[in-house]
């Protein structure tokens, strides 16, 4: 009963200190304590994340918390074998006990817990091997066992409700199998494994075709089917060696076809690849100096530092210029940008974006815009309407060039980046900590930025807000890019990396509405928050539905579950943290009805950031770990 369970938490506070130590124990009923809940007279969550907990836990505490369901002591520093009598808590259906310095075999009786449904042990001692047992926890949905110091093999793990899984960076060796093959590889590196993701084994063929223990299917081809392979094979090379020969003779009959802006600058040696731009990107990588010169700013391509553009040049010099917008200074032309060198900063939905570094240490982002179809008169007119948006949360087109071949746009460069790369780029140490205030601010930029766009007109809208293009100042303050480029970009160019942000009810990505708007910037919250990027919004990496799974946690009455183990440890703006993510939840509601406009979201941005500024003065967020409380 509750008396019995207040009992045990108290042994638990002298068991393990840290911040339980807090907990008033004047009163008679537990249930008011930090990090418990009851339910019918028994406590059923307890969750102690990042409160500096720290020795071994005892036996005689957990044997008689029975009624639980949640437990979660994650991030601290617990130490030696989980308690035995854990195994009396059969109630349990998510346990977290990552981020500790747990130690000793994954124990036994953990595969008696029947209703767990998240398991996460990641990140501590844990050693010996993994065993089959876990085929009990039918109901599994999350195992993690990552950076530990498991070994032998992995066992054949069969568990039809699996979502989540990840044993990597431990001791393990040997052949994944079968059934754990459709995880991606990162779920496994760091161990000496092979199969499925990692590649195949030694004398393993690649096809993934295994039985459950891993041993490879003995199948022998029909004779037809060797039959069709070689008719295909003949007929693919054919078509192959055809594709290469038109391609062949449409790129000599083009060969100078994109030279305005070379022969604008007289620049006779460089050669200017005609039809196919250059593909800096796969060769050079990023950080190489590469000219901007010669077609250069057009073709950027990676000629080295060619003495492009000199300044005598250029019979047709005025005709091909820079347009700058706003009164600002001029302080470079066209020839400065193309004897800049430049680097590549990524490759977008609609051209390849570059970091230009004039010679008189100017830096500016240009934009090559690719699958420009529009007249030169509607390019202008459009264009003309972007620079002239005039806001501190947008980041700024400066000027733009246009051409028949190359349209070229140019941005302040932002040298933080991108929230996308701040999330999910360097996780190395020298990394900054992401804490609520730069993550809030983030948050508030970028929605004053898009609340500006939408003031200019109801049917303004940015259309494709991303973690790629909100850019950070050197304070961390959100800016938004990249609007109003779907606009000027043919239907092939629609955005179509953003997958994970797009509203359910668009279905032309060139007619976004302000409220889809509301609803990419619920999902970029959800991303701010929990730390991972939505489906497809990365290269190469897998992403989650964030709305879809925050939701299913949130039904579950485990919020804080979803957010970014990062963010968790400022405790003290917990609060502000659930607010922020019912934010997040009202913005990505399916219809679009049912969304705030973005003046309602940047107020209660504004609003739930000042009610920590004020709690907290002067420092408005605190590590839960330098002693600081509530
Ligand atoms: N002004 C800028 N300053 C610094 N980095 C920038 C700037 N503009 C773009 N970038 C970075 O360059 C990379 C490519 O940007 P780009 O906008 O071309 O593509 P994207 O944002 O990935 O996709 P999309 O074209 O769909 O917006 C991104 O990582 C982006 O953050």
């Amino acid at each position: 009963d509750l008396s019995s369970d207040r009992a045990a938490l108290l042994a638990l506070r002298s068991a393990v200190g840290g911040r339980t130590l807090l907990w008033d124990v004047t009163r008679p009923s537990p249930c008011s304590w930090a990090g418990v809940n009851c339910e019918d007279n028994r406590v059923t969550v307890l969750r102690l994340p990042g409160v500096a907990l720290h020795g071994t836990i005892p036996t005689g505490i957990f044997g008689n918390l029975t009624g639980l369901r949640t437990l979660s002591l994650r991030l601290n520093a617990l130490t030696g074998p989980l308690p035995s009598d854990l195994s009396a808590c059969v109630t349990l259906r998510n346990l977290y006990l990552q981020g500790n310095l747990f130690s000793g075999e994954i124990p036994e009786f953990l595969y008696s817990l029947h209703d767990l449904v998240r398991l996460n042990l990641a990140s501590n001692n844990f050693s010996g091997e993994i065993s089959p047992s876990f085929n009990n926890l039918t109901r599994i949905r999350t195992l993690y066992l990552e950076n530990n110091k498991l070994s032998g093999s992995v066992p054949a793990l069969d568990l039809p409700k699996l979502e989540q899984f990840n044993i990597s960076n431990n001791l393990l060796t040997g052949s994944i199998p079968t059934k754990l093959r459709s995880y991606k590889s990162s779920s496994f590196l760091g161990n000496s494994l092979c199969g499925g993701p990692l590649g195949a084994c030694p004398g393993e063929a690649d096809n993934g075709d295994f039985n459950i223990d891993g041993s490879k299917k003995k199948k022998k081809l029909s004779g037809g089917a060797i039959a069709g392979i070689v008719i295909g094979s003949v007929v693919a090379f054919v078509v192959i060696v055809a594709i290469l020969f038109l391609l062949c003779r449409q790129k000599s009959s083009k060969k100078t076809s994109s030279v305005d802006i070379a022969r604008t600058v007289k620049h006779p040696e460089v050669e200017i690849p005609g039809e196919k731009l250059p593909e800096l990107e796969s060769g050079g990588g990023y950080g190489n100096g590469y000219s901007v010169g010669a077609a250069a700013a057009a073709a950027m391509v990676g000629n080295g530092k060619s003495e492009a553009a000199n300044a005598s040049g250029g019979a047709a010099a005025g005709a091909k210029k820079l347009i700058f917008f706003g009164n600002g200074p001029r302080v470079f032309d066209l020839e400065d940008l193309l004897r800049a060198s430049a680097e590549v900063l990524g490759k977008g939905t609609f051209g390849t974006a570059y970091k230009a570094v004039l010679e008189a240490g100017t830096v500016v982002a240009v934009k090559r815009l690719k699958d420009v179809t529009i007249t030169e008169k509607e390019f202008k007119e459009k264009i003309e309407s972007v620079g002239a948006m005039d806001h501190e949360s947008l980041v700024p087109l400066r000027a733009y060039y246009f051409s028949r071949d190359e349209k070229l746009l140019v941005y302040d460069y932002m040298p933080m980046g991108s929230l996308s790369a701040l999330l999910h780029g360097n996780k190395g140490a020298g990394r900054t900590p992401l804490n609520w205030e730069i993550r809030s601010s983030i948050a508030l930029g970028a929605a004053r930025g898009i609340e500006y766009l939408h003031s200019q007109g109801p049917n303004v809208s940015h259309g494709n807000i991303k973690s790629s293009n909100i850019l950070l100042t050197k304070s961390y303050e959100g800016r938004v890019s990249d609007f109003g480029l779907a606009h000027l970009v043919g239907p092939s160019s629609t955005p179509n990396r953003v997958a994970g942000y797009r509203a359910p009810e668009v279905t032309d990505p060139r007619k976004v509405s302000q409220k889809a708007d509301v609803y990419s910037f619920g999902v970029l919250l959800l991303e701010l928050l929990t730390g991972k990027p939505p489906t497809h919004a990365l290269l190469n990496e897998e992403g989650v539905d964030l709305p879809r799974w925050v939701q299913s946690i949130v039904k579950e009455e485990w919020t804080s579950e979803v957010f970014d183990l990062e963010l968790l440890r400022y405790q003290n703006v917990e609060e502000e943290m659930v607010q922020l993510l019912q934010l997040a939840i009202d913005c990505s509601a399916q219809y679009p009805d049912k969304r705030p406009s973005i003046s309602e979201v940047t107020r209660r941005i504004e609003e739930l950031r000042h009610s920590t500024l004020r709690e907290d003065q002067p420092n408005a967020v605190h590590d839960i770990d330098d002693g600081s409380s509530r």
